[in-house]
Parts: structure tokens; C-alpha cells; sequence
């Protein structure tokens, strides 16, 4: 259990991954100073060890926060992901530690959009196949298999952020839209749900994947699936590398039964940029291979910055939980002349009666408390004033059920 009540010049962030400049100037602003910034991703002793005396990690995709890199971190309260995808965090046993994670469900929405709009059209051309050969002294002119993009049918699958804002992208385009998703969504312009994933399959001209990754959603695009796409057709995949199976993929490209794909993410990345890149898909030349870089542009970085950082600062300032993917959400008013407790417990019966008794056994009076709870973890603020804060922050560390009591001033 942790015990925590620190001023700000001796909160730790860790920001890995490069993530944008412009994270740190909100924490500077906001009175933060101990800020550790890589370029990279870390991994195992490396990570762990950098880990241990920091209160809050940033990361992007590729660093992975097991349960075990998590169980290193004593001193962790939140992480930021600094992108939208969440599955590179045990969600659960950051949630059991009492680590809250946030993230930034939208800020790379567009960009990710844009650039598979623009690989469709390239390959609805033809173009990935005619560049490789130009620049082996090539000239392939010709109009076989080059096609406007105008009235083709594009298929969703998955119509959240990223599904929905390609879908009104591509209409403007001049594309028919269908999508395929779990859930019944509304939607937008003249696009419209299709029946199940084998219909949109089997009428698209372009397919493009945005589910998140999930059990549910691996490898649901394999071999069977990409039998049932039109002769011809595309594929985008700019979701995660878990959604595709690659070899099945490459034999479709080879065999010329799909007429080209464009891949973002892969079963396996490269660690950093130093690394080799492998996969069965290098070397043909209609599929555009890039980096995971659906969401790294300028802009979106600069935003999503700005957007966890906030969260960061909010959460560390005044306890704010607002948009946390695993943590009960909490909006908190500012605590003037107060100190605020913050207590994170095991939602079990009996835990509040518990946490009023402190302060009824040792009359301190209860300025104001905020409660939320979800099906694992209770998450309760209490402001108090300051002469009383150690003594019910001391006596509420005690209650079985605590997983965590930190004390803003
Ligand atoms: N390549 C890149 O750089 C980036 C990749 N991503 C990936 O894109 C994913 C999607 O992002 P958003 O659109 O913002 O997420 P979102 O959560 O807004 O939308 C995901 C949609 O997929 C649906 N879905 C879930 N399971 C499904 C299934 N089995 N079959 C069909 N639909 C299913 C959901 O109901 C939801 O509508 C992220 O989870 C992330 O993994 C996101 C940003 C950048
Ligand atoms: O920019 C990144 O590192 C990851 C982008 C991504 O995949 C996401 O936002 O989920």
C-alpha cells in the first residue's frame, strides 16, 4: 500500500517514445520540473529500473506495462499513453495497483484518416507498384488496373472515431460507404451498416480496418476472410497488427487475387528505428509498407501533448479522473485552504463505512467527499482541513481494502 503526500518538485515524470515537446511544457507550466524525456521505448530491467522512483510514465505503442513491469513501479500513479490504442497497458492490474491510465481518444483521429483515404487512392491507381519500378529504370505506363476512386465501394470495419471521420472523408470522394461494426451505429451521410463482416467483404472495393485490439478482433482477417473479398480488391490495415494475419496476405498479393494493400501495423514491430524491419511483405511492390505511423504527424502529436499532459496535471494536482479508461471518473472543484485525501480501495462491502468511521472515531470534520466507484475499484476524495490530514490520511492507510492514500495540499 502506498503512502504518498509529496510537493511538486519531487513528483517524477518518465516520457518515453519521444513524445511531443509540447507534453512538457505543460507540465513545466503547471509547476512540474523533475521530467525525464527518451527518445525511445524501454523494455525489460531497463524499463523497470527507470520505472521504480516514478510517479508518472508517458508512453506511446510500443512500451508495454505488463502486470510485472507494473508490480516494479511502487511509486506509480498514472500513466499516459500518448496516443489512443490502450492494449500495450494491462488496464487491470494497472487498475489494482490503483494507477490510473489516461489517454487521447482523438487527437490522432484525422490524421489517421487522411493517410488511408490517400492509400486507397494511390492504389486504386496502381501508383505504389509504378513508383517501385520507375525507380528501378522502369516505365510502366499503362491504365490496366488504375481505377478512380469515385464510385467504389469502401468498407469499414469498425465505425468509431477514426471509421466514422474516413467515412465522410470518402463520400466526398465520390465513394459508396458500407461499414461492419459490433455495436449498431448511427450513420453518417449515405453510408450504411452492412449485415455482417462476410457481406461487406464481399462488396467492397477497398477495405480499411479500425477495431481496436481486442480478443474478439484477432487475427479477424485471415485467410478465409480474404477469400471473401471482391477479385481486385484492397486492403487497409492502419488498426493493429494483431487484425491481420500477414503470411495469408502476402500469398493473396503474390497470387494477384487482391490487387494491393497498404499495411501500418504489424504483428511484430521493429523496437525502435535502428531495427530491422521484417515481414513477408517486403518486396512487393503494390503494398505500401509504413512504420506505424498512422497518427504521427505534427500536428496530431502536438495535441495529443497537450491532451494527456493536461489529464496528467489535473489528476496529479486536484485527483480529476475525468476520461481515465480504467478509473472510476471523478470531477473534482479546486480544494482552496483544504488539504484533499485521496483514497483508492478494493470495492468491497463495507469499505465506506469503514473510511466515515476514521473520521467520526477522531471528529474531523468532512469538508467535502466525491465518490465513485466501478465493478473492481472505489475511488474517494475528501477534502479536510489541514491540521487533521495526517492523522486520517495515517488512519485510513490501516483499512484492509486500501490499495493506495496519497494527500494533496
Ligand atoms: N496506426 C496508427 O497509428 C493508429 C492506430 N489506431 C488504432 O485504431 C483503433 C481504432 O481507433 P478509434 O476509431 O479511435 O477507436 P474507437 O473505439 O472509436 O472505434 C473502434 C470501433 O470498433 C468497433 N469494434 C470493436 N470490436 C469490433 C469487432 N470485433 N468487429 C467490428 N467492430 C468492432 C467498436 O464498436 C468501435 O465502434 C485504435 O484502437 C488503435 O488500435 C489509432 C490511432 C493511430
Ligand atoms: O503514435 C503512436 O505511437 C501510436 C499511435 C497509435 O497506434 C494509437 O494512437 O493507438
Amino acid at each position: 500500500m502506498q503512502q504518498t503526500s509529496l510537493d511538486k518538485s519531487k513528483i517524477k515524470f518518465l516520457l518515453l517514445e519521444g513524445i511531443h515537446p509540447s507534453a512538457q511544457d505543460v507540465l513545466r507550466r503547471a509547476g512540474y520540473s523533475q521530467i525525464e524525456a527518451l527518445p525511445g521505448a524501454l523494455e525489460g530491467d531497463d524499463l523497470k529500473r527507470k520505472l521504480h522512483d516514478a510517479h508518472f510514465v508517458g508512453i506511446r505503442s510500443r512500451t508495454q506495462l505488463t502486470a510485472d513491469v507494473l508490480a516494479h513501479a511502487p511509486r506509480l500513479v498514472a500513466v499516459g499513453a500518448f496516443c489512443i490504442g490502450t492494449n500495450q497497458i494491462d488496464l487491470n492490474a494497472a487498475r489494482e495497483r490503483g494507477i490510473a491510465v489516461f489517454n487521447a481518444p482523438y487527437s490522432n483521429t484525422r490524421s489517421v484518416a487522411e493517410l488511408v483515404l490517400a492509400e486507397a487512392i494511390l492504389l486504386l491507381r496502381g501508383v505504389p507498384e509504378k513508383n517501385a519500378v520507375a525507380h528501378r529504370g522502369g516505365w510502366l505506363k499503362s491504365a490496366d488496373n488504375a481505377y478512380e476512386a469515385r464510385g467504389k465501394t469502401l468498407g469499414i470495419v469498425g465505425y468509431g472515431s477514426i471509421g466514422t471521420q474516413l467515412s465522410v472523408l470518402a463520400e466526398a470522394m465520390g465513394m459508396h460507404v458500407i461499414f461492419h461494426d459490433v455495436v449498431n451505429k448511427l450513420p453518417l451521410g449515405n453510408a450504411h451498416q452492412a449485415e455482417s463482416l462476410a457481406a461487406l467483404l464481399a462488396q467492397s472495393d477497398v477495405v480499411s480496418l479500425h477495431v481496436p485490439q481486442l480478443p474478439s478482433t484477432q487475427w479477424m482477417i485471415g485467410a478465409a476472410e480474404l477469400a471473401a473479398m471482391k477479385p481486385g480488391a484492397i486492403l487497409i490495415n492502419a488498426s493493429r497488427g494483431t487484425v491481420v494475419e500477414i503470411e495469408p496476405l502476402a500469398e493473396a498479393i503474390r497470387a494477384k487475387r487482391l490487387l494491393g494493400a497498404a499495411i501500418d501495423v504489424f504483428p511484430t514491430e521493429p523496437k525502435s528505428n535502428k531495427d530491422e524491419f521484417q515481414s513477408p511483405l517486403r518486396g512487393l511492390d503494390n503494398v505500401i509498407l509504413t512504420p506505424h505511423i498512422g497518427g504521427s504527424t505534427m500536428e496530431a502529436q502536438a495535441n495529443i501533448g497537450v491532451e494527456v499532459a493536461e489529464k496528467l496535471v489535473k489528476y496529479s494536482d486536484n485527483g480529476t479522473s475525468i476520461t481515465s479508461v480504467n478509473f472510476p471518473e471523478v470531477a473534482l472543484p479546486a480544494h482552496p485552504g483544504k488539504h484533499r485525501i485521496l483514497h483508492i480501495h478494493k470495492n468491497v462491502p463495507g469499505i465506506m463505512s469503514a473510511i466515515n468511521q476514521v473520521f467520526a472515531d477522531n471528529h474531523i470534520n468532512i469538508a467535502a467527499q466525491y465518490l465513485q466507484t466501478n465493478e473492481k475499484v472505489g475511488y474517494v476524495v475528501i477534502d479536510l482541513d489541514a491540521q487533521s490530514s495526517e492523522l486520517a490520511q495515517h488512519e485510513l492507510a490501516q483499512i484492509e481494502g486500501t490499495i493506495r492514500c496519497r494527500v494533496l495540499f
